[in-house]
């Protein structure tokens, strides 16, 4: 019987997990993971966190006996260490003492991210808390319970930043947002919508300190205050999100990497060792709005990635189509979604791109029941005229829009397709002349 190992069983873990023991009954599947839980959904976090969700309960959708129905070992709070990739061989350590040297015939490394960590002085003080795991949400849920903690500076304003910063709000909390950027979300929108997320947090009371570097934090045994290069913040809580590096140490000096780290894959989803697959957050992935691989750690990412490489592992032959980058966020009413690169990014990156901007409401005027403005901007290379991002932002739930541009930057559409796209009318969806039409057709 053919031993399949797989290591870390998250969002990409659990996909790839459940692909081989729903389709293939004759592999051998052993299972590792440091962590006592599986498939917790981070997504959920600033839910909880800002009382939006009665208790985590929903926020895992598989478990070790789930898998161990259908016929894996399942090793959980067990930590591996080594592995030999020569003699195929992987060493882990179970909470309990327990040793386990177990074979591979293909192995599976779906170790995921860790926080970046700030090199300053006072990130190990009391309160001073990372957001990554189902245990670091209950965490800062508990000290919220126990403590006096009315200032809470987030650094970071970036998806997970942003989220928190609404979460801590919600339950009454001083909150100031902390990011090196001079605006949020700035890896995912142009300022154009940026700077309506940001009068949105500060519409609620969030106090914004952006272009400032935190250069230490503060306190005598429990953080006291926040300090930057620009000023200081009183804190009793502060919530570190500056993004997520891959954990990729146990295959780092065999395996090749990105330039981040990551462990660099190919379109089966196999490291520079072909049994060796890796998934998710510790892998890269191809981008298509680049037409390069890149690095982009989301779920979404994680799980087909995690389905790409259970069936090559198991012999069916798949390729990663590649993603976009596909991404969304909600704070209070407000919606925004993006896909691909922004126009400052493509600029960046060297591309001769321009962006095609349209607002009008959802629906006709003489609809006055759930009608919204509505903002987007197409992003695509002048000379080429291929779709390379788009955004929007709405307070009608524009979220299922997006997916069009994502298969668009897939499939490498020109903007000048999408003029005469086949968009339906009726007035309780949209406009005769919808705003994709009319983006496009202002397109130089
Ligand atoms: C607060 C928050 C909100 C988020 N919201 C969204 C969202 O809305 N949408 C979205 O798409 N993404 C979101 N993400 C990102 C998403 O959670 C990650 O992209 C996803 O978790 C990646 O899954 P993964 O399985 O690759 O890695 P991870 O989730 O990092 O899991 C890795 C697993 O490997 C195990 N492991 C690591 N090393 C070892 C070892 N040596 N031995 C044994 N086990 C090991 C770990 O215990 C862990 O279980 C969010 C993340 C956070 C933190
Ligand atoms: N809704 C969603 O899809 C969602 C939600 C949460 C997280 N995620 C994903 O999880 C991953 C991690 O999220 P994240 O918010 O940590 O990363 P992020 O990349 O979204 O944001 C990090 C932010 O930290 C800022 N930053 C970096 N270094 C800093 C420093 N030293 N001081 C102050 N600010 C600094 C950056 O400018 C950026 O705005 C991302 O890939 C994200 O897309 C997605």
């Amino acid at each position: 019987m053919e031993r399949i190992v797989v290591i870390g069983a998250n969002h990409a873990g659990t996909a790839a997990i459940n692909t081989i023991l729903d389709n293939y009954k004759d592999k051998e599947v052993t299972i590792f993971d440091s962590n006592d839980n599986i498939s917790f959904l981070g997504c959920g976090m600033a839910l909880w966190i800002g009382n939006q969700i009665p208790s985590s309960e929903g926020l895992f959708y598989c478990s070790r006996e789930i898998f161990e129905q259908k016929g894996a070992k399942v090793y959980l709070e067990t930590i591996v260490y080594h592995i030999d990739f020569d003699k195929k061989l992987v060493f882990a350590t179970g909470k309990d003492g327990q040793s386990y040297q177990t074979p591979y015939d293909k192995l599976i490394l779906a170790t995921g991210s860790l926080p970046v960590t700030p090199t300053i002085e006072g990130t190990d003080l009391k309160n001073v808390q990372y957001v990554k795991l189902y245990q670091n949400a209950k965490e800062v849920i508990d000290k919220l319970h126990e403590n006096m903690i009315r200032n809470v500076v987030v650094v970071g304003a970036g998806y997970i930043g942003v989220e928190l910063a609404e979460a801590f709000n919600r339950i009454g909390k001083k909150v100031t947002l902390i990011d090196t950027a001079s605006t949020c979300l700035s890896g995912y929108y142009d300022q154009e919508f940026t700077d309506i997320m940001s009068k949105n947090l500060e519409s609620h009371g969030i106090k914004l300190a952006y272009e400032e570097t935190v250069t230490s934090i503060k306190g005598t045994g429990k953080v006291e205050k926040i300090v930057t290069d620009k000023h200081e913040y009183p804190a009793d809580m502060v919530v570190l999100g500056i993004g997520f590096k891959p954990n990729s140490q146990l295959g780092k000096d065999v395996l090749e990497l990105f330039k981040n780290g990551a462990y660099l894959v190919n379109e089966h989803q196999q490291t520079s060792q072909p049994d060796v697959y890796a998934i998710g957050d510790c892998a890269t992935i191809y981008d298509n709005s680049i037409q390069k691989t890149n690095y982009i750690a989301l779920a979404t990412n994680a799980v087909r990635s995690g389905i790409v490489a259970a069936h090559n592992a198991c012999g069916t032959p798949l390729k990663s189509i590649g993603v976009q980058g596909s991404n969304g966020i909600c704070i209070w009413d407000l919606k925004m979604v993006s896909t691909g690169i922004t126009l400052e990014k493509a600029k960046k990156l060297g591309y001769d791109a321009v962006a095609t901007d349209y607002e009008d409401t959802q629906k006709p005027a003489f609809i006055q029941h759930d009608n919204y403005k509505v903002k987007i901007r197409i992003v695509y290379d002048r000379k080429t005229r291929i779709i390379l991002g788009a955004q929007m932002c709405s307070e009608y739930d524009i979220s299922m829009a997006i997916h069009m541009f994502s298969l668009a930057i897939q499939e490498q559409v020109t903007i000048d397709r999408l003029k005469l796209t086949d968009i339906f009318f009726l007035p309780h969806f949209n406009k005769p002349y919808n705003y994709f039409t009319m983006a496009a057709l202002m397109a130089e």
